[in-house]
């Protein structure tokens, strides 16, 4: 037994002082105060202590592409950013696009992952083809979701059978929203930054006029619809008329979409190049108000790790993405709960309750006894430098290093057990 002491946990809103007691995977009690004379202590000295986060949203590139990351490595990550359920996404070689690969990627991330690591199947092979994969098998297997993340599904004939194939084994379709005829080779945000800068941009009409199709196409089948790292203006509207019709849509925001735009990258460097691109001020506004309004339903980080050698090349030639998973609660907490723009609670909620309840994922939302000891310990005073040499990924591809952030922390249990200690 497990004896935590001296917790603020959140109840109703306000930060209370309390102890909890685990006994082995479950948690066996929850008092101000609780008398165990057996149980190993754990001072959490007034530390914030919550359920485990969820992301959503995160590439661990084993099989594949391991030496950007692995579910070791990612998960040890993911244990250090608080975050304790995670899905990964399919985008790896071999790609999870049928039942028997699937299994096999379930089998590997509860072998390899720390935390909590759920899959999921590809929309169609490769992620490419235009023909649907074995949804219902696939979903048989253990995918708990399925996309095609990293390229947008181009046909409408090919999204809408996946629609219909994800609605009638109620599991959500995830969209990469990304209309290949609309790119022209963009690397970064359309706009005056890209101009300045003589790199060719990314309109976002790539994005919203898929989502569009998507909307419609969503409303006809019924179909649990997310729409991945949301970012611009236009689409947060689109998603908030469709929920005001009764489409079941949800939609996620990553960190760097919330906090970073596009007159922020002051050079040719890839450490900020990633899909979709950070967008104008004015899109930055809308899908932080779209979060604070629960049009956004969640956050995700898309952590996105790659290469050293291959984020030092020019923003024209490197690899799209950047990592995320270590760095987002310190982030989120300090630029939006400790500037006063959101709430504590309302930050839970959109990186724990919110995605572990629309994807029906087994995470728990509550820290009461009989629930499964899933839980961190965020320092919400100690103060920190985000720097390269503590990350546990692979991946070092942040624009956020050296930012002074909130928030460290201290400890995270997954089934009862510390799989991170500061
Ligand atoms: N976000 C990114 O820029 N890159 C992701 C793919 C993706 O999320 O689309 C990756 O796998 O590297
Ligand atoms: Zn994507
Ligand atoms: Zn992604």
């Amino acid at each position: 037994m497990q004896l935590i002491k001296n917790a603020n946990l959140l109840v109703d809103g306000e930060l209370k002082q309390h102890d909890v007691l685990i006994d082995g995977q479950k948690i066996a009690q929850v008092a101000e105060t609780i008398t165990a004379p057996t149980a190993e202590v754990f001072d959490a000295n007034g530390a914030f202590l919550t359920n485990g986060l969820v992301d959503v949203h995160v590439h661990f590139r084993e099989p594949g592409f391991t030496y950007k990351e692995t579910i070791a490595s990612g998960s040890a990550a993911a244990a250090r950013g608080g975050f304790t359920t995670v899905v990964a996404m399919p985008n790896l070689n071999p790609v999870p696009d049928s039942p028997e690969r699937v299994a096999q990627q379930v089998a590997l991330n509860a072998k390899n992952g720390v935390v909590h690591v759920a899959q999921y199947g590809a929309i169609s092979a490769g992620l490419t083809d235009q023909t649907v994969s074995d949804i219902a098998g696939m979903a048989a297997a253990g995918a708990v979701a399925f996309s095609n993340d990293g390229k947008g599904v181009q046909t409408a004939d090919t999204m809408l059978q996946a629609m219909t194939a994800a609605a009638s084994v109620n599991k959500p379709l995830v969209a990469h929203l990304e209309d290949d005829s609309l790119l022209h080779g963009g690397v970064m945000n359309a706009g005056a930054t890209a101009n300045k800068l003589q790199l060719p941009g990314i309109t976002g009409l790539a994005e919203s006029a898929q989502l569009a199709r998507d909307l419609v196409l969503a409303q006809a089948t019924g179909v649990h619809y997310h729409v991945a790292h949301i970012s611009t203006q236009t689409s947060v509207e689109l998603v908030r008329l469709a929920k005001a019709q009764g489409v079941h849509v949800t939609a996620e925001v990553s960190p760097h979409h919330l906090l970073l735009a596009d007159s922020d990258i002051t050079g040719d460097n890839a450490l900020f190049k990633m899909n979709p691109p950070l967008r104008s001020q004015a899109d930055r506004e809308a899908v932080l108000a779209g979060l604070l309004d629960g049009t956004i339903d969640m956050v995700a980080t898309d952590h996105a790790p790659h290469g050293t050698a291959e984020k030092a090349q020019s923003f024209k030639t490197a690899p799209f993405g950047i990592t995320g998973i270590e760095t987002s609660f310190q982030l989120l907490y300090t630029h939006l709960v400790k500037s006063g723009v959101m709430t504590l609670e309302t930050l839970i909620h959109r990186m724990l309750v919110a995605p572990a309840t629309a994807f029906g994922l087994p995470a728990p939302t509550q820290i009461a006894a009989g629930e499964t000891a899933d839980l961190v310990l965020f320092d919400l005073a100690a103060r920190d430098t985000i720097a390269e040499a503590d990350f546990k990924s692979l991946g070092k591809n942040t624009p956020f290093v050296g930012w002074p952030v909130y928030g460290r922390t201290m400890a995270t249990w997954v089934d009862g057990d510390i799989v991170y200690q500061a």
